[in-house]
């Protein structure tokens, strides 16, 4: 007799852009998958949650398993994280209110060491993980997500109960998997730190020169002084990982500005929480970089001065 293997079950925490996109990708996929919300969840409760896809066109779940608090959450095998990593500590009860006794809960966040700090707050048979997303998604309105383009996930092992290297590649295979399940591209990355740093090499240069220039990526790539801008900062970032014992693969910054130059005209999200007047994701995409490369000995003075001028913003908008 063949047995069916039961599907995971799924808690969105937070569920903005990100955790609406994905959370809704898999509950399409089939799988059992809750929403935690905030300020949107009764509008979501409502009237479901909606995503204009890039390729697939207007895509509803409704009703939707939505949840104001984690405590009415049933136990979930996966906790996919979508909050701002400015919230990450103030999640942690949430966390483990809502998580089956040996859960993986992957962080999908932008940003260099943001699973540290909630770490120290989680029971260690939890396992803890980060996901790199590539994609180009907004909140257009309460339960409403626009999907411009891309998708991608990389997944990679933080830390926890797994015995050895070869039990945290299961749990990541496994991680890629579900979104593989769901039509998403998604790659298993042996090193998360290698991972977040690649994915830094964009986020540092064009979610910053977003919130200073008032710019989307269209402006930034069409003028050639924001052009040497962005290219002297993505190198500064790459000087940086290398310092840190992160070499990039060959041409890798080249390979993102030319990626962009090919995307549609995007807004990073760091642009979105600026006008919103919520805090800046300054701690995990550039204080925690610039403080590794410092103690590896290398200074980045361009990124320093982008950082201090969002600082600067940061302070003044809220
Ligand atoms: N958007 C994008 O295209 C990309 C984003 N990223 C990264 O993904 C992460 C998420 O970004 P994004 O999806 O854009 O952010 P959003 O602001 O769209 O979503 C964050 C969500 O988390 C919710 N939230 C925060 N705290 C809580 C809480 N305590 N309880 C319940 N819900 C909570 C917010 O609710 P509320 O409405 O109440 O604030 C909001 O719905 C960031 O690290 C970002 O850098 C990475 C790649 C691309
Ligand atoms: C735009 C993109 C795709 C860059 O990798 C992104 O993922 C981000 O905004 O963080």
């Amino acid at each position: 007799m063949t047995g069916t293997v039961a599907k995971p079950t799924i808690g969105i925490i937070g569920t903005g852009a990100i955790g609406g996109f994905y959370g809704l990708m898999l509950a399409r996929a089939g799988f059992d998958v809750h929403f935690l919300l905030r300020s949107e969840f009764t509008a979501v409760a409502e009237r479901g949650l909606h995503l204009d896809h890039a390729s697939l066109g207007p895509l509803t779940l409704n009703p939707v398993q939505a949840y104001s608090s984690a405590a009415d959450m049933p136990p979930c095998d996966w906790l996919l994280v979508g909050a701002k990593t400015t919230s990450n500590a103030d999640l942690a009860p949430a966390i483990i209110q809502a998580a089956a006794p040996d859960a993986k809960v992957l962080l999908l966040q932008n940003g260099l060491d943001v699973e540290d700090h909630l770490r120290e707050l989680l029971p260690d048979s939890l396992h803890l993980l980060g996901g790199l997303c590539l994609i180009c998604v907004h909140r257009a309105g309460p339960g409403v997500i626009t999907h411009q383009a891309l998708g991608a996930v990389n997944v990679g092992y933080h830390s926890g109960p797994a015995a050895d290297a070869q039990a945290r590649m299961n749990i990541v295979e496994e991680g890629a998997g579900l979104f593989r399940t769901a039509g998403i591209d998604a790659q298993a990355m042996p090193n998360l730190q290698q991972a977040r740093w690649q994915k830094l090499v964009w986020n540092i240069p064009y979610n910053g020169l977003s919130v200073l220039l008032g710019a989307s990526t269209t402006p930034l790539m069409a003028d050639a002084d924001s052009r040497a801008l962005i290219q002297a900062l993505m190198a500064e970032v790459v000087q940086g990982a290398k310092a840190c014992g992160h070499d990039m693969p060959p041409g890798y910054a080249d390979y993102l500005f030319m990626m962009t130059e090919k995307m549609p005209d995007y807004w990073p999200s760091m642009h979105h929480d600026f006008l919103h007047k919520r805090p800046l994701e300054l701690d995990a995409i550039y204080t925690r970089p610039l403080a590794a490369a410092k103690a590896a000995g290398c200074e980045l003075p361009r990124i320093e001065a982008l950082y201090r001028s969002l600082s600067f913003i940061d302070r003044r908008n809220h």
